[in-house]
């Protein structure tokens, strides 16, 4: 088991520079296993095309090292926190990808503008609040990790219909029902900022798109008896 879903996480890690949201090593990808709480991670600061299955990292949902020689990635802490408050993930993915990290680095959430966002998002994709100096400072990665789920929880986001986030000053966070899911909406995340962006470029008093649209086209999708079924 531990075995598939190490092989799941590489090939997820992988497919992050193939979609260009990743420059350098700014990223990671995790998959856990829910029946024993393992969690596998890429590894920090490992280049993506050095990177072999061995590298990866298990911990325990407490961030105790399962196995592995390298230390796991520094985002560990807030994937940890995503699994213990989000339990119908399965797979967790963290870019800097350069359009959604323009939007959280603006502290603006993406407007639903078109179809594309509709058919993975249900509704406005949500930044957080800023961290604060006492939180970077003694738990930085954690407390990314709780700024998500505080606003998940102010906002009454379910984390199925709302499948990512923007960290306010910092960059984005996925999840999906595993790893390859997940980078799936961090592919559709990146998209659909860029598209924003241009759209409110083209028309500064474009508004959200109508509710009706939104629901036909996510719930189709992902709503019950959807067509398409579950992804
Ligand atoms: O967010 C950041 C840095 O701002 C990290 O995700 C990025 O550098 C990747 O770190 P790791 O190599 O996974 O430890």
């Amino acid at each position: 088991m531990l075995e598939t879903l190490k092989q799941e996480v590489l090939e997820a890690n992988l497919q992050l520079p193939e979609h260009g949201l990743v420059t350098f090593t700014w990223g990671n990808v995790s998959g856990i296993d829910r029946e024993s709480g393992l969690v596998v991670i890429k590894p920090s600061g490992v280049a993506y095309s050095e990177m072999k299955i061995d590298d990866l990292v298990v911990v325990d949902l407490e961030g105790n090292m399962v196995e592995g020689a390298l230390r796991p990635s520094s985002d560990t802490p807030t994937h940890l926190a995503l699994y213990k408050a989000f339990p119908e993930i399965g797979g967790v993915v963290h870019t800097h990808s350069p359009w959604a990290t323009s939007w959280a680095q603006a502290g603006r959430p993406i407007p639903a503008l078109g179809t594309t966002h509709a058919d993975y998002y249900y509704g406005e994709i949500p930044v957080t609040r800023g961290l604060t100096q006492k939180e970077i400072e003694e738990a930085y990665e954690l407390e990314t990790g709780n700024v998500i789920i505080e606003t998940f929880r102010n906002l009454d986001l379910d984390p199925k219909a709302m499948p990512g986030v923007l960290v306010s000053g910092h960059a984005p966070f996925n999840w999906g029902k595993n790893a390859d899911e997940a980078v799936h909406n961090a592919v559709v995340l990146e998209e659909v900022a860029k598209m924003a962006l241009h759209t409110i470029q083209l028309n500064q008093n474009v508004g959200s798109m109508d509710q009706f649209l939104l629901d036909k086209h996510y719930l189709r999708k992902h709503g019950p008896g959807a067509y398409y079924g579950q992804k």
